[in-house]
Parts: C-alpha cells; sequence; structure tokens
C-alpha cells in the first residue's frame, strides 16, 4: 500500500461525509482582479508559493502550533506571491477552516492543497475563499481529471495540475493545463529529488505554459536550479514552516529572472 492510495481510500470516506453534512457556506467569493496565471507569468522575480503545512506523511511534525494567520501575514509581508494551505486532516494536520482563516486574512491568490476526488471538494475549496485548486495526476484517471478541471475553471478557480513522470505530464498537456506544477517528490516513495523538474521542465517547449517547481526547495542555490529548469514559480512548504525568520528566508529565496 503507497501513502498516496491510502490518501484516496481516506478521501473517499471523507468524500461520503461531505455529501451528507456539506452545505455550501459562500463565506467569501473573492474575484481576483488577476488570475494567478497571469500575475507569475508577469512577474519579474521568482513567484513564491509559501505554504502552511503543520506536518506530512514523510517528515512528521513539522510545525503544529503554527497559527495561520500570523504565518500568512508574514508570507504576504515578505514578499510571497500566494498562498498554499493544506487543508488535509488526517495526514498534514491541516483543516479548511485553516484556509478560511488565511483568506480573511491575504489578498493574495490561495491554492487548496488537498487530494481532490470530487467536486464537492472543489465546491467547498471555493466557498472557502480558495483561487486555485490542486489537482494530482496520480491520483485520477485521466477522464476523470478533466472532468474536474473543466469543473473548476466552469466555476472561476484555476488548477494547479501536479504531475511527477512524463506519462503524466503529457496528460496534462492534453487536458489543457496552463499551471502544472511538477513535483519533487515522489508521493508513492516520498524520494525527493530536484532534478525531476530539470528533465521534466525540458519537455515542455511552449511558453504559454506556467510550471511550478514542487518540494524540497530548500535555499537560493536550489531556486536558482528550479529557475534554470525554466520554472516561474516554486512552492516551498517545511523551508518557510521551519524558518525563524521568514523575512530572511523569503528574501533568499526570491530571485530575479535573467
Ligand atoms: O515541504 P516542501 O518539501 O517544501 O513541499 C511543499 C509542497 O510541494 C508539498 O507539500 C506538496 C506537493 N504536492 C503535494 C501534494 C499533496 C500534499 C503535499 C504536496
Amino acid at each position: 500500500m503507497t501513502f498516496l492510495s491510502n490518501i484516496l481510500i481516506e478521501k473517499e470516506k471523507e468524500v461520503k461525509i461531505l455529501k451528507e453534512q456539506y452545505q455550501q457556506q459562500n463565506y467569501r467569493n473573492i474575484k481576483q482582479e488577476k488570475s494567478m496565471y497571469q500575475t507569475f507569468m508577469e512577474s519579474s522575480t521568482m513567484n513564491i508559493i509559501a505554504e502552511i503545512k503543520r506536518a506530512s506523511p514523510s517528515k512528521g511534525e513539522i510545525n503544529v502550533e503554527v497559527n495561520p494567520v500570523e504565518q500568512a501575514e508574514q508570507y504576504a509581508t515578505y514578499g510571497a506571491n500566494a498562498i498554499s494551505v493544506l487543508t488535509d486532516t488526517p495526514f498534514f494536520k491541516g483543516s479548511i477552516e485553516d484556509l478560511r482563516v488565511v483568506r480573511n486574512t491575504v489578498d493574495l491568490p490561495i491554492l487548496c492543497k488537498d487530494f481532490i476526488i470530487e467536486e464537492i471538494q472543489i465546491n467547498r475549496a471555493k466557498d472557502y475563499g480558495a483561487n486555485v485548486v490542486l489537482l494530482i495526476a496520480a491520483a485520477l484517471p485521466k477522464q476523470r481529471l478533466k472532468e474536474l478541471f473543466d469543473y473548476a475553471y466552469s466555476i472561476d478557480l484555476e488548477v494547479l495540475l501536479e504531475v511527477h513522470n512524463e506519462t503524466e505530464l503529457m496528460i496534462a498537456l492534453e487536458i489543457g493545463a496552463k499551471i502544472i506544477g511538477i513535483n519533487n517528490r515522489d508521493l508513492k516513495t516520498f524520494t525527493v529529488d530536484l532534478s525531476v523538474t530539470q528533465e521534466l521542465a525540458k519537455l515542455v517547449n511552449r511558453n504559454d505554459i506556467l510550471l511550478i517547481g514542487e518540494s524540497g526547495i530548500r535555499n537560493r542555490e536550489d531556486v536558482e536550479k528550479m529557475m534554470e529548469a525554466g520554472v516561474r514559480g516554486v512552492l516551498v512548504g517545511e523551508t518557510l514552516m521551519r524558518s525563524e525568520n521568514l523575512k530572511e528566508t523569503l528574501k533568499d529565496l526570491k530571485i530575479e529572472f535573467k
């Protein structure tokens, strides 16, 4: 049993309960003036998606006691371009409430980071104020991915479509993904290798695709590697969650495009 198949089983249960209990809330329906895609494409510096990540199955507890409001405020103040909120509870100790409080704190684009298998999760993400949802190519068959992808855009959400190998990348391109995240971490083995982004990015020779390098980014050198690989954004969790000086850490990661 891999982590991914385990969590998908967990999500089936969660969705079943959601279907019974969830009622549309419409707390906040934020329409960003500009899409994340557009802002990131126009930026002259590396775009940083700063993640609120309390724990993970590969690292255990990272920063469980974090105050998501303070963390998000600091991310925004020190130059993050978007915020990712891990809303999964059983494996990452996050919650959908984290998303709401972050939404009420910052105006940056917010990514709802979860393992989405059904439309109802997308509705809930929207309700709680997300602008972008994650879809993971390894988690679903192509047809289903495409349906969820189209559904998200139909309710004005953008999609970060995450891939980890060439087959998944081709699927993402066929589906018409505009924002593709290349995960350096293998969700089945947890191995992290920045060369995943370096290799896969080479296969995308289109300048209308926004590429994001995800996972295992610790310092400026890593961001430089990602930039040379051709990504316009990086998704950083653990490094920021463990940082004792977010001002310095974010400054270090934010580099100018050449
Ligand atoms: O903490 P890191 O190594 O900086 O990684 C952040 C982010 O990429 C990672 O949390 C992530 C990428 N894809 C995911 C899918 C599900 C859960 C988590 C993730």
